[in-house]
C-alpha cells in the first residue's frame, strides 16, 4: 500500500507564528504554558510529526504522555493522518500508568516484580482494603474503605512505607489506617499485583537501584513530550525527570490555571519549578484561544483572574463575539434537568446541531441522575461517563476476574471473585474461603496453591478443608488447569468461549429467559468483541488486554462516533471541546464543593474547576442553578454560586424570568406553582414577623426583586437565616 507522505511543510500549515516555534524548537527543555484552547494539546501532536518528518528522530526514539487512554488514541490517530500509520505506529503514546506498565513487565524482573503481574484498578484495590479491614477484625462499615484507600495511595505517592507512615501517626483515623496499610500492601504482593501507585513508584525504584536500566531507557526515549503538565503529581515529575536525565530533549506544556487534580497530589509546583530545574529552558506563550467564541473567553478570562494563586495572564481569542452566556435559575434539580433536555431538543430540532455536539456537566456523579431521568424521558440518547461503566458491571468483572485467573493463578483477589461469583465456584462456601485465607497467611502462599496442594498437585501442607468443600475445589482447580493450557495455544477470543463455557458462565447468562440476564449476556459478548480485537496481537495478547483493561479511566468510555449527547463530571471534561456546554448545579456546596469552603487553597481549585468547564464550550455555554435542590434527601435552599458573580453582565443573557417548569402531566409536579404565580403570596417588608411550616417563627430581614417574584431573606427563632422565594415559601405574615 502506498502511503502518503506529508512533509515537514505540512505539519507547519495552520498553525500560527508561536505554535510553528513551538513545534519546530527540537533540542533541549521547552516549557510551553499557554491557556485552554490554545493548541497546546495540537502543537504536542504536530510536533512528534515534525521530528520525524524533519529527521531528527526515529518514532521508536519518542515517548508521547498523555492524561487519558483516550487523549492517547486521539493523539496516535490524528498522527496516522500526519505521518502514515506505519510510522504512528512505532510510536510510544500512553499515560504514565500504561507506559510504567510496559516499562515493568520488561525489566521489572531487575527488582523482583513477576512479569506476569496483575493490575488492581480501583475496585480491587477497595476489595483489597475491605479484606484487609475483615483481617484485623475492622468493620468496612464503620471504617471506609473509600476514605482509607484515597489515604493509602497519597502514602505510597509520596513514597510513604508503612513503617514511615505508622511513625507519624497523629490521629486515631491515621492510626486506622496506619494498621491497614502493611496487610494492603501484604495482599497485593501475595496476589502479585500492582496497584495504580504501584505502576510508577516500583518504575521509579528499578530505574534508582538499577541505573543501567535507566540509561537503556534514556538512550532509547531521546525525545518526550507530556500533555496536562500541570497536573503531573510528584512522582509522575521525577519519572519524566529521570527518562529524559540523559538528552533533556523534554516539552511540557499546561496550563497552572487548568490545574483541578490537588486532591490527587497533583502538585502545581512542578510546573512553576520547571524552569528552576531547567534553567536553559525555551519559554513559549501561546496567546490565542482557537476554541471560543469572544463572549466564552472574556467570561471566562474574568473568572480566572480573581485566583490570586496564578500568574497575571490575559486570554483573548480572535474568534467572533458568538451568543451570550445563557444563565439560568431553575426551581429544582428535575426542572433543572427538564430545561437542559428541552434546550437540547430545540437546538438539535433546527437541524445544525447533533447530539454528540453537546456536554452536559456538573460537580458530582450524584447529579447525573436526574439529568438522565430527563433525558430518557425526552427520547434523547446519551452516554454517561463515569457512572456505572462497562467496566464495573458485574458480569463483566466475573469474567474479567476468570481471565486474570488465567493470565496469573496467584491472583487471590481474582479467584475468591470467580469461585464466590461463578458457577465454578457453586457450594464452595464463605467458610471454606477464610480457611483458605487463613491458611495463605499463615504460610504466605499465594491461595492457590492451597488449592493445588488439596487437589494433591502441590506438596505444601493443605489447608484444613475436607469432604465436600475439598472435592469441589480440586474440582474447579482442574477446570481452570485445562483453561490454562488451553491458553498457550488458544487466540484471545476462542479463550473467552472456552473460559465461558467451562465456569458455566455461559449457561447462566445465555440459557437464563429473563431480560436483565439477557442484557447481561449482551454484555458479556461485547466485551468478546473486544477480546477478538486482540486475537491479531499474537504473544502476550491477552496479557495486552488485561493491562488496557485495567488502565481505562473515566473519560475513556467516551465513544466520539455515536450520537448521543455527553454527559460527564468536570474533571473528567479536561482537554475536551464541544460546540454546546451546559454547566448545571453551579451552585454553593456544589461548586464550590462544602468540602472546599474551608481552605483558600481548595476554594481556588474549584474556581479552575469552573474555569475548565467554560473553557469547554466553543459556540455556546449554558450556566444553570436551581432554588433549592435536594441533597441527602432532604430539599434545601440552594444560593448561586459565588464563581457566577465574576462573569461581567453584559456577557450573560439571563432569559425573560426564572426558566419555567414545564407543567405537563407527563410528569407531576408538586407545589411547582410557578413563580410568577404570585398572587397568593402576601406583600413583604423588612422587619414583618413571619411563619413558615418548617421553620417556624421568623422576622424578615432582607427583600430583594428577583425577576417576577421576590426573594426574601428571613431570621428564623429556632433554624437561622434562610433566603426564600416568596411566591413559594407559603409565608404567614403575623
Ligand atoms: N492555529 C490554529 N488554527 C486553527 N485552529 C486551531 C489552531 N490551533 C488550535 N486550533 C484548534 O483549537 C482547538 C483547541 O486546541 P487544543 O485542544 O490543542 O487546545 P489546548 O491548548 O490543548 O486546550 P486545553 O487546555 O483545553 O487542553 C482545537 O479544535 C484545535 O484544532
Ligand atoms: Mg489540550
Amino acid at each position: 500500500m502506498v502511503q502518503r507522505q506529508p512533509g515537514k511543510r505540512d505539519i507547519l500549515t495552520g498553525l500560527n507564528e508561536e505554535q510553528v516555534r513551538a513545534v519546530t524548537t527540537v533540542a533541549g527543555p521547552v516549557l510551553i504554558v499557554a491557556g485552554p484552547g490554545s493548541g497546546k494539546t495540537r502543537v504536542l501532536t504536530h510536533r512528534v510529526g515534525y521530528l520525524i518528518e524533519a529527521g531528527y528522530a526515529s518514532p521508536w526514539h519518542i515517548l508521547a504522555v498523555t492524561f487519558t487512554n483516550k487523549a492517547a488514541r486521539e493523539m496516535r490517530t490524528r498522527l496516522e493522518a500526519l505521518i502514515g500509520l506505519e510510522q504512528a505506529q512505532r510510536l510510544t503514546v500512553g499515560t504514565f500508568h500504561a507506559t510504567c506498565a510496559r516499562i515493568l513487565r520488561r525489566d521489572g524482573g531487575r527488582i523482583g516484580i513477576d512479569p506476569r503481574f496483575t493490575i488492581y484498578d480501583d475496585a480491587d484495590q477497595l476489595e483489597a482494603v475491605r479484606q484487609a479491614l475483615k483481617a484485623l477484625g475492622l468493620d468496612p462499615k464503620q471504617f471506609s474503605p473509600r476514605s482509607i484507600l484515597s489515604r493509602i495511595s497519597a502514602a505510597k505517592s509520596q513514597f510513604q512505607s508503612p513503617q514511615q507512615f505508622a511513625e507519624q501517626v497523629q490521629s486515631y483515623w491515621d492510626e486506622v489506617v496506619s494498621r491497614v496499610y502493611p496487610r494492603y500492601e501484604e495482599i497485593l504482593r501475595r496476589n502479585q499485583a500492582l496497584d495504580f501507585e504501584d505502576l510508577l513508584t516500583e518504575t521509579l525504584r528499578l530505574f534508582h537501584e538499577h541505573p543501567d536500566v535507566l540509561a537503556r531507557y534514556q538512550d532509547w526515549y531521546r525525545y518526550v513530550l507530556v500533555d496536562e503538565y500541570q497536573d503531573t503529581n510528584r512522582v509522575q515529575y521525577l519519572l519524566v525527570r529521570s527518562i529524559s536525565g540523559a538528552h533533556r530533549n523534554l516539552c511540557v506544556v499546561g496550563d497552572p490555571d487548568q490545574s483541578i487534580y490537588g486532591w490527587r497530589q497533583a502538585d502545581i509546583r512542578n510546573i512553576l519549578d520547571f524552569k528552576r530545574d531547567y534553567p536553559d529552558a525555551t519559554e513559549i506563550h501561546l496567546e490565542l484561544n482557537y476554541r471560543s467564541t469572544r463572549s466564552i473567553v472574556e467570561a471566562a478570562d474574568a473568572v480566572i483572574r480573581a485566583n490570586r494563586l496564578r500568574i497575571e495572564r490575559r486570554l483573548r481569542t480572535e474568534n467572533p463575539r458568538g451568543e451570550p452566556i445563557r444563565l439560568r435559575e431553575c426551581y429544582d434539580e428535575g426542572h433543572e434537568a427538564q430545561f437542559v433536555a428541552s434546550e437540547i431538543r430545540r437546538l438539535t430540532l433546527r437541524g445544525d446541531l447533533r447530539y454528540r455536539d453537546i456536554a452536559v456537566m456538573y460537580r458530582t456523579n450524584a447529579q447525573s441522575r436526574p439529568l438522565e431521568e430527563a433525558l430518557i424521558r425526552a427520547d434523547i440518547p446519551y452516554q454517561l461517563i463515569g457512572g456505572l461503566r462497562f467496566y464495573e458491571r458485574k458480569e463483566i468483572k466475573d469474567a474479567l476476574a476468570l481471565l486474570r485467573v488465567i493470565a496469573n493463578p496467584n491472583d487471590s483477589v481474582s479467584l475468591q471473585r470467580v469461585l464466590a461469583n461463578t458457577p465454578l465456584g457453586a457450594g464452595i462456601g464463605d467458610r471454606t474461603w477464610q480457611e483458605l485465607e487463613r491458611w495463605a497467611a499463615l504460610t504466605r502462599q499465594p491461595v492457590a496453591r492451597g488449592i493445588a496442594a488439596l487437589a494433591g498437585q502441590s506438596d505444601v501442607a493443605p489447608p484444613q478443608i475436607s469432604g465436600r468443600p475439598a472435592r469441589l475445589l480440586a474440582e474447579a482447580w482442574g477446570t481452570l488447569q485445562q483453561l490454562w493450557e488451553a491458553s498457550e495455544r488458544l487466540l484471545p477470543s476462542e479463550l473467552f468461549d472456552l473460559a465461558l463455557e467451562r465456569s458455566g458462565l455461559a449457561q447462566l447468562y445465555h440459557d437464563a429467559g429473563d431480560p436483565e440476564q439477557i442484557e447481561r449476556w449482551e454484555n458479556l459478548l461485547q466485551l468478546r468483541s473486544v477480546l477478538a480485537s486482540y486475537d491479531s496481537v499474537g504473544d502476550g495478547a491477552l496479557r495486552a488486554f488485561l493491562e488496557e483493561s485495567a488502565l481505562v479511566t473515566d473519560a475513556d468510555t467516551l465513544d466520539d462516533a455515536s450520537d448521543q449527547v455527553t454527559l460527564i463530571t468536570l474533571h473528567a471534561a479536561k482537554g475536551l471541546e464541544f460546540p454546546v456546554v451546559f454547566l448545571t448545579g453551579v451552585e454553593e456546596g456544589l461548586l464550590p464543593h462544602a468540602r472546599s469552603l474551608e481552605s483558600e487553597a481548595q476554594l481556588e481549585e474549584e474556581r479552575r474547576l469552573f474555569y475548565v468547564g467554560m473553557t469547554r464550550a466553543r459556540q455556546r455555554l449554558y450556566i444553570t442553578y436551581t432554588f433549592r435542590r435536594a441533597r441527602f434527601g432532604a430539599a434545601d435552599l440552594s444560593v448561586r454560586s459565588r464563581f457566577v458573580d465574576d462573569i461581567p453582565v453584559h456577557l450573560i443573557d439571563r432569559g425573560d424570568g426564572p426558566a419555567r417548569p414545564d407543567t405537563s402531566p407527563a410528569r407531576p409536579v408538586d407545589r411547582r406553582t410557578t413563580p410568577s404565580d404570585g398572587a397568593s403570596s402576601p406583600p413583604l417588608a423588612v422587619g414583618m414577623r413571619v411563619f413558615h411550616a418548617r421553620f417556624g417563627d421568623g422576622v424578615v430581614a432582607e427583600v430583594r426583586p428577583v425577576q417576577s417574584d421576590q426573594e426574601v431573606v428571613v431570621d428564623f427563632k429556632r433554624h437561622g437565616r434562610k433566603t426564600l422565594l416568596a411566591s413559594l415559601a407559603n409565608l404567614t405574615v403575623d
